[in-house]
Parts: C-alpha cells; sequence; structure tokens
C-alpha cells in the first residue's frame, strides 16, 4: 500500500534521475518534511535508491582574515630580512614576541632561515601557498585545496570547517498503481474538464471496517411523543398547554371528583402547602352541584363541600386538569384540544409505575357527538400508531358516563390497558356553561411507547443508555 504521498511523489518525478530534497519539493509542489518522509517510505519499499552527500565547507577565523589583508607574519619577516639579517632580540621589538615566534617556526619548517648567535638571516625565498589557499579559501568557502595545506591552516586556527549533508534520491522503478493513474477522487473540475475519460477509477475497498459514527438523534420517546402530536393535529385538534401545578378545584373538583374520594388522598397525590383565592359564579355552581346536583338534575354527592380543599395546590395528577380548563374557558362548541405532558402522583417505583409520567388527553367538544364517534377515533389513532386490534372494556371515572378503557393487543402481552375515555357528565360541563357534548379520553403515553419499543421497564425511558440509544437508527419511519 502507497499513501498518496509516496504515489504524489513518484508521479511527478522521472526514473532514474537524481533529485535533491529540494528539487523533488520544488517539482512535486509538496512540502520538503513530506518529500523525505515519502522517499524513505519508497526507499524501504525498493522503489526509491537515497543517496547522503556529505562535503565540507570552510571558513577563515577572524586569525585567518587579518593574515590575508597583512600578510602572514613568515611574510612580514621575510621581507625585514631581505634587507640583511637581523638579531630576534631586534624583530621583537618590531614585531612583537608572538608574531616573531609563528614566523621564525614556520620559515625554519620551510629551510628558509639560518639562526646563529641570536641572528637570523635569509638563507632561501621560501613560497607562500598558505597564502594562496586562504585566498581560495576567501573566494569561494568549498574550494578545492590540498589535504596538507588544510590540516596546516586548521592546525594553525587560520580556517574552520564546517561539515554538510545532502539528501538525494533516484527512483529506481516506478509500480503499477503509479503507472497506471487511477482516479481515486471525482472533483468538479475533473468532470468539468472531462479529464476523467480513459482513465481507470480507484476501486473502494468496502471490507475495510470504518469508525462507526453516532449521530445525534431526536430520543425514541420524544420520536413517539412528536408521532402523536402529529396524529391529533392532522385530525384538526389544537395543542394546548398548562401548568403542572393545579389548584385542587380543576384537577378534582371542576370533573365533580368527591372530595373525599380515595384518589384525593394525600397518599395519592402530591399536595403542595400553597393556596389560591378561588370566587365567582362557576365556583359556586360547581360547590352546589358537588353538594345536591344545582340546576343539573343530578342529585350530588351530598354533605358539604369546602372551598378550602378545592384551593390547595397540588401538582396535577393528570392532563383532565388542562383540558377541562381550556372547555371552560371556551364552552362554545367546536372544540378539538389535545394536550401531551408530565402529570404526577405519589406512586412506588416500578417496572410499569413512576411518579411522574406523561398523558395524551384529548377533547371534541360538539353538539352532535356520540360514544360511537369517541371510540372511532381512539380506534383510528391507535391504527395510526401501529396498533391493530384495539377493543374498550367499561371502566369507570367519576367525570364521564359512559367510561371506558381502552386495550391493545400486543403479541406476547396479550390485551394492554392505555387509560381512560367517556363522555363528561352534565355534572362537569353545565356547572362550567359547556355548551354540547365532549368526548374525552386519557392515555398513558410510556405505556404506549414502551409497547412500540418492545420494552419491559417504563423506567429505561427516562435512562441515559448510551448503548441503547446508539444502537437506535437515526431516522425512523
Ligand atoms: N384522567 C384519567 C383518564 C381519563 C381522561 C378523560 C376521560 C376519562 C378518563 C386518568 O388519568 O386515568
Amino acid at each position: 500500500m502507497l499513501s498518496p504521498f509516496e504515489i504524489k511523489l513518484l508521479r511527478s518525478l522521472e526514473e532514474g534521475k537524481e533529485y535533491t530534497i529540494d528539487a523533488a519539493a520544488e517539482i512535486s509542489g509538496m512540502k520538503k518534511d513530506a518529500v523525505i518522509k515519502a522517499a524513505y517510505l519508497l526507499a524501504e519499499k525498493g522503489y526509491v535508491k537515497i543517496h547522503e552527500r556529505v562535503w565540507k565547507e570552510y571558513e577563515l577565523t577572524d586569525e585567518g582574515l587579518k593574515y590575508l589583508t597583512e600578510g602572514l607574519p613568515e611574510e612580514k619577516i621575510v621581507s625585514e630580512l631581505r634587507d640583511g639579517k637581523r638579531s630576534i632580540k631586534e624583530l621583537e621589538e618590531k614585531f612583537g614576541k608572538k608574531l616573531v615566534g609563528i614566523a621564525l617556526g614556520n620559515l625554519r619548517k620551510k629551510g628558509a632561515i639560518k639562526i646563529e648567535d641570536g641572528y637570523v638571516e635569509l638563507v632561501k625565498e621560501p613560497d607562500f601557498p598558505e597564502k594562496v589557499a586562504l585566498e581560495k579559501i576567501y573566494a569561494d568557502r568549498s574550494a578545492k585545496v590540498d589535504e596538507r595545506l588544510l590540516k596546516e591552516l586548521k592546525k594553525r586556527k587560520l580556517i574552520k570547517e564546517e561539515e554538510f549533508k545532502e539528501i538525494a534520491f533516484t527512483i529506481t522503478s516506478k509500480p503499477d498503481v503509479v503507472l497506471k493513474e487511477k482516479i481515486a477522487d471525482i472533483t468538479p473540475e475533473l468532470l468539468l474538464s472531462g479529464d476523467w475519460k480513459g482513465k481507470e477509477f480507484l476501486e473502494y475497498d468496502v471490507t475495510i471496517p470504518s469508525k462507526e459514527i453516532f449521530t445525534a438523534k431526536v430520543h425514541p420517546y420524544e420520536r413517539i411523543i412528536r408521532e402523536c402530536r402529529k396524529i391529533f393535529l392532522e385530525m384538526g385538534f389544537t395543542e394546548i398547554k398548562g401548568h403542572y401545578v393545579q389548584p385542587a378545584f380543576w384537577n378534582f373538583d371542576a370533573l365533580f371528583q368527591p372530595q373525599d374520594h380515595p384518589a384525593r388522598e394525600m397518599q395519592d397525590t402530591f399536595y403542595l402547602d400553597r393556596y389560591v383565592d378561588l370566587e365567582g359564579e362557576v365556583v359556586e355552581r360547581v360547590k352546589l352541584t358537588h353538594e345536591n346536583g344545582w340546576r343539573t338534575g343530578s342529585k350530588g354527592w351530598g354533605g358539604k363541600w369546602s372551598l378550602d380543599k378545592a384551593r390547595q395546590l397540588v401538582l396535577r395528577t393528570h392532563t383532565t386538569a388542562i383540558t377541562i380548563h381550556y372547555l371552560a374557558l371556551n364552552p362554545e362548541p367546536p372544540v378539538k384540544a389535545f394536550c401531551i405532558d408530565r402529570v404526577y402522583r405519589r406512586e412506588t417505583i416500578d417496572a410499569t409505575h413512576l411518579p411522574e409520567f406523561d398523558q395524551l388527553e384529548g377533547v371534541v367538544l360538539d353538539r352532535d357527538v356520540g360514544f360511537a364517534d369517541l371510540l372511532g377515533l381512539l380506534r383510528e389513532f391507535f391504527h395510526k400508531m401501529g396498533f391493530e386490534d384495539v377493543r374498550f372494556r367499561p371502566g369507570y371515572f367519576p367525570y364521564t358516563e359512559p367510561s371506558v378503557e381502552p386495550e391493545v393487543y400486543v403479541e406476547g402481552l396479550g390485551w394492554v390497558e392505555l387509560g381512560g375515555a367517556g363522555i363528561f357528565r352534565k355534572e362537569v360541563t353545565e356547572p362550567l356553561g359547556i355548551k354540547g357534548k365532549v368526548l374525552a379520553w386519557g392515555l398513558g403515553i410510556g405505556r404506549l411507547a414502551m409497547l412500540r419499543l418492545g420494552m419491559k421497564d417504563l423506567r429505561r425511558l427516562y435512562l441515559p443508555e448510551l448503548g441503547w440509544l446508539r444502537s437506535l437508527p437515526a431516522i425512523k419511519r
């Protein structure tokens, strides 16, 4: 396998020619680092031969430079001696002890002088190849200079040596992939220019394992909630919302739930230590309906209705508190409204019970609707949600008559109850001034989701189980 860099280098350069790294970088348009790396990788694979060229360059030291301009110490002494012999003392006084020492040593080696009784005499005109070498080096750092002279100049510290290394390489052969240029990336340029014509395309190796990518996605439970919402919106319903905290009045009393009903007990409902003011005609009518039926024709529950109990705030135990309040504010038919939201009950947590869960509530207010419409509507909704078999069992709620509990059939589980439904009693509608019949239902949406997702534990809907969430497709249906 050749990397794209190796292929690029092989394609840019000719076989059999030597290239320096700089030259190769220039020709291929690659960075020098990339060229070096590619060249060495190719060398390992036998397509490239690397040559390391090593050479030395020289430079004059300060002392070398000084001698070049002023002359070598031995030159100075020789020109002095041409006028006759001199005593060492005399020379030292004129030129300094150090210079004389250097000069006499060198001249003696060349056999140019004779020293006798403290006197120096020139016996032969010497050559100064050292001086010629210094001139050459000064002109050209890598000039060709005799080895012996170089050694001498280095010893005298007149020149400095520097070693250089250069990497060059030759392509010895090109592999097939390079010769038959295959197109790896289809670019707009390639398509526009038509350069792809007659070329081969690099095959994709689909067997190479790729990194798993986890995309962001909507939680499956939220997805089901959105699905329910869509179904009701499509059927012409309006979505409504309300507060989590409600006066017991809207959660229970307006729904003709007797004040001593077990569901109103402390162990079933979360009560707040707060009360709201309640007054007005509607409150008065609800009170009378509970006590004696008011003008509804009902006998009511009897006993005394407590305003204080109705004033206490609760965490809503069902979303029916929201639909009933909405109808009280919108009592003229037709009304079609639904609410998907959180409700609270004091439950011991287990696989099918949570103290907070979600309900899908809905009402239809119209003059000419009845029980069959309610069952048809729910059946339609369940069908749209993918539940083929739907049935209704008789049920009981203080606010509906008749009342049913819708059930769907699930393979392996049998008939599963999904909430309650019915037609609001006149004890509910009349005190609130609602005109017409009200079809109402409240479904446990978490149960619905559990069935759809094939889960056995309601709690899992609310847990951040990454493994499970990642295993789900990003888009469904
Ligand atoms: N509120 C009921 C469901 C229901 C709603 C409307 C009519 C009848 C029943 C519950 O929470 O179980």
